[in-house]
């Protein structure tokens, strides 16, 4: 029989759910090379789910290894190491994960899994960060930490930090999985790349509208990607989502959506789920917190 994916020995076990950004504006470049952005974050209601359990040592240990990623450089250990070390705990963690994002997909997987890791070790080790805190450590680690710490859908700007949460309407996404990484290194540093779209105020923001500036050039590296646009946009109007590689659109209901995922051809795995202006990690918290 095989291992479950987190072991009864785990004493929380919390989920880190994926992002869509809806638009994506790039405004400018910052002399340290990071791009100002204009982009409308919501959650989906599905994700990865990370479990945790005390150790007494102060090791941090993942047991759940992943392809290519060195265990040292998976986001999970470096935020755990940061957040021990910044708080001067002498507690550490068994952490196991159970990856169900695709990875370079733009639906902000690691970035999710490390704010988990934040607000999960948080709570075990009885630090009483807030939030705010935890964000800014998350910050340190990549762009798109924060919101998962703060867990409402927002509107974001600077490198993607500066957040004004919104309340959007909560319809249902298929998101298609093109088989493909894309790197958003290499997307921001393409010339080609829209940088100069001009400011938008978050009231004039209407929802579902707006562009994704990295999607042109996306489209043009990667063709997996362009035909899952052309695909996809048989049905509904159909979006990249942060840098890629996944593309999404959106139905009032599940029926519709997953109508539409039957549709489209094995070579194109896709998942369905709600958007979520919560975050099911922070429902979760709630949950705990009144225990
Ligand atoms: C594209 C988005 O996914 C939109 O949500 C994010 O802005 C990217 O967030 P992320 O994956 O957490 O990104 P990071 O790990 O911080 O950065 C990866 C690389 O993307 C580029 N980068 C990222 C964010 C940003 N605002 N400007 C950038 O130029 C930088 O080259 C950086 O070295
Ligand atoms: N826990 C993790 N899960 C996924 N990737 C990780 C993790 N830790 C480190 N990585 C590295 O980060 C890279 C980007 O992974 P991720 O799945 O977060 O991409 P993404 O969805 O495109 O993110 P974003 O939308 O934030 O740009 C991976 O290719 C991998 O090398």
């Amino acid at each position: 029989m095989s291992q479950p994916a987190i072991p009864t020995a785990a004493e929380l076990v919390l989920p880190a759910p994926a992002k869509l950004n809806l638009m994506l504006h790039i405004l400018g470049r910052r002399a340290d090379g990071y791009h100002e952005l204009q982009t409308l974050f919501q959650f989906l209601d599905f994700g990865d789910e990370l479990g945790f359990a005390l150790r007494a040592d102060g090791e941090i240990r993942l047991h759940s290894p992943l392809d290519g990623v060195p265990h040292d450089s998976n986001l999970i250990v470096r935020a755990a190491r940061q957040l021990q070390r910044q708080a001067g705990c002498t507690l550490g963690a068994d952490i196991w994960l159970d990856k169900r994002l695709p990875m370079g997909g733009g639906i902000g997987g690691g970035s999710s899994d490390a704010a988990t890791t934040l607000l999960g070790l948080n709570h075990l080790w009885q630090l009483h960060w807030d939030e705010e805190r935890l964000a800014s450590l998350g910050l340190s680690l990549g762009a798109d930490i924060p919101v998962f710490v703060r867990g409402r859908a927002a509107f974001a700007e600077g490198v993607g930090e500066k957040l004004t949460p919104v309340t959007l309407g909560e319809p249902w996404f298929l998101v298609a999985i093109p088989q493909v990484l894309v790197s958003t290194v290499e997307v921001f540093s393409d010339p080609e790349l829209t940088r100069d779209t001009p400011p938008i105020k978050v009231r004039s923001l209407l929802e579902g509208g707006g562009r994704n500036d990295c999607q042109p050039v996306v489209e043009k590296r990667y063709p997996e990607v362009r035909n899952a646009l052309i695909l996809l946009n048989k049905f509904v109007s159909a979006k990249l989502t942060g840098t890629g590689a996944c593309v999404f659109g959106s139905f009032p209901n599940r029926d519709d959506a997953d109508k539409v995922a039957r549709q489209l051809p094995a070579t194109l795995p896709s998942l369905v789920a709600q958007g979520r202006n919560i975050s099911m990690l922070h429902r979760e918290l709630e949950v705990l917190a009144k225990k």
